[in-house]
């Protein structure tokens, strides 16, 4: 065993100040929980806060902190505050020109900042029609599925609905997924969870050597990302022929108007680094969103009594038309189920790791009244699944889905961990909220929950239930930045009736 307890560590010796925690002595417990277990540390670290208390060192130079309260000061607001993303998130990003992947505060504030405009409240907003018509899309497409009469596992038109939405936003058009045969799985496949995450963070320079190899090599070695491959070539593309386009309408889309950002250099501008800015924001924008979607799916059709009330809720603002979004984001029950799936089903479900490159963080433990100093440099990350979970914050019903907790104490918001928080938060939070908010209140304002016991004609409207589908085939299995299903899961699937 790696770890041993050090409360009674010198103090004079910096890291092991780090008192309280468990020290490995090498990089290898994470590495073997990680990579040889496949992303199985996050199931891990549970039990070792339970043993060992809400600060953990699960490296020599990485603490882990299990306690919400934290939140505040490791994930600070303030831009005066340099908070940068460890290297173990940034090695298996591999897209070093991406806002996602830049270690540097200034150099990611300048980058943030000039993407921020774009995904706020307001400018979201008006993609209200551009997600309004893929939802029209994606319900076309479960007529489709309940004429066939087959179960339709609908991980893949979900990718391909978000997927679809932020690529038509950040580009102004491109491939639409949800109008292929089979919603192009072969992509999401390619660029879904797998090993090579982990294998990007502990075996980082054998990763960093197959990204050198010829990409006819590469191909031949991993023919999986062929697909992936060539939609980042694609992005390239896109991205020249925006650069030479002259009769674009202002605001149309987003790589356009960064392009004739006159505030950035031109080093922030070649194509090598806006295909990788690119490439991120079309994966982070998709699979993470249409995850929390499958799961607000599967627990409503788990839930007659769930469903029922948010079908009342939506019949206040619903005729056969969608409301306009801001009434979809009064509502007060969709929220609550929404916050919940994010709560429960983060679609992001890492260690956030980050470091204080100026500054000692001080963590206080409430229960001992004891203080430990976390060195300025070391990384200290949190974990949505285990944060979102907090006991003491969310109640002994933690691991429940319980929408009502939301409605009953709102003021939880502040310790939702899945999209991040401070300067580092996600970009597409805006995005995914109007998304999962639209596509909620679409798919359960048409669809009711099958009765077996009214039969295929005692039903009036379109119904829909669960095909061979558990809780197994939503929730996490392994932790690969984004939740992976087990190996034999066909994922979310559903019988749909019209
Ligand atoms: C439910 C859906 C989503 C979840 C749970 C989610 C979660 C996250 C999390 C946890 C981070 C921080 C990662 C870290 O620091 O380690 C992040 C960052 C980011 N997300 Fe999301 N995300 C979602 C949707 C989206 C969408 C729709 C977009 C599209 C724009 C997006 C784009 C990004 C980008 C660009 C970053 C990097 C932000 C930065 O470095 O400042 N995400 N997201």
């Amino acid at each position: 065993m790696q770890f041993h307890v050090v409360s009674d560590v010198e103090d004079n010796v910096s890291l092991h100040r780090l008192c309280g925690a468990a020290i490995p002595l090498t990089t290898w417990y994470a590495a073997y929980h990680d990579l040889i277990r496949g992303g199985q540390l996050i199931f891990v670290l549970e039990d070792l806060h339970r043993q060992y208390g809400p600060v953990v060192r699960i490296q020599p130079d990485l603490v882990h902190v299990a306690d919400p309260r934290f939140i505040d000061k490791l994930y600070s607001q303030s831009p005066k505050q340099r908070r940068e993303r460890f290297y173990t998130v940034l090695r298996p990003l591999f897209a070093p020109g991406s806002m996602l992947a830049t270690q540097d505060h200034d150099l990611h504030q300048k980058r943030r900042a000039a993407l921020n405009q774009y995904f706020s409240r307001a400018n979201v907003r008006r993609l209200e029609d551009d997600i309004n018509t893929t939802l029209k899309n994606l319900l076309r497409r479960f007529d489709g599925w309940a004429a066939a009469g087959e179960p339709a596992a609908l991980m893949w038109p979900f990718k391909a609905a978000t997927k679809d939405v932020i690529q038509n936003y950040v580009f102004g058009g491109g491939d639409q997924y949800l109008d292929m045969e089979d919603c192009n799985e072969a992509f999401f496949s390619a660029c879904g969870p797998t090993l090579l995450t982990p294998l990007g963070i502990h075996v980082h320079w054998l990763v960093a050597l197959m990204n050198k190899l010829p990409p006819k090599m590469m191909l031949a070695m991993v023919p999986r990302i062929v697909t992936f491959a060539e939609f980042v070539m694609g992005l390239g593309d896109q991205i020249d022929k925006i650069r030479e386009s002259t009769d674009v309408p202002e605001k149309t889309n987003v790589f356009h108007e960064i392009l004739r950002n006159e505030s950035l250099p031109a080093s922030e501008k070649t194509t090598t680094r806006l295909r990788e800015e690119a490439m991120v924001i079309t994966v982070a924008g998709s699979d993470t969103t249409a995850y929390t979607l499958g799961a607000i799916v599967y627990e409503l059709l788990l839930d007659r009594s769930k469903l029922n009330r948010l079908k009342t809720e939506l019949a206040t603002v619903m005729t056969s038309e969608l409301p306009p979004a801001a009434k979809l984001e009064s509502l007060t029950y969709l929220n609550a189920i929404i916050q919940e799936a994010l709560r429960l089903y983060p679609g992001a479900v890492h260690r956030q790791d980050r470091c204080a490159p100026d500054e000692d963080l001080i963590y206080h433990n409430p229960e001992t009244d004891t203080t430990i100093k976390i060195p300025a440099g070391t990384g200290v990350g949190m974990a949505a699944p285990i944060v979102n979970r907090d006991r003491s914050i969310f109640g002994e019903d933690a691991d429940e889905f319980n929408p009502d907790r939301w409605i009953d104490n709102p003021g939880m918001r502040k310790y939702l961990l899945s999209f991040s928080k401070g300067t580092r938060q996600c970009l597409g939070i805006n995005l995914a909220y109007q998304e999962l908010q639209t596509f909620t209140a679409g798919i359960f304002h048409k669809y009711d929950l099958y009765d077996p016991a009214k039969g295929e004609n005692g039903q009036s409207g379109p119904t829909m239930e669960l095909y061979k589908t558990t809780r197994r085939d939503v929730a996490m299995h392994r932790e690969f930045v984004t939740p992976a299903l087990p190996e034999d899961s066909k994922g979310l699937r559903v019988l749909i009736r019209r």
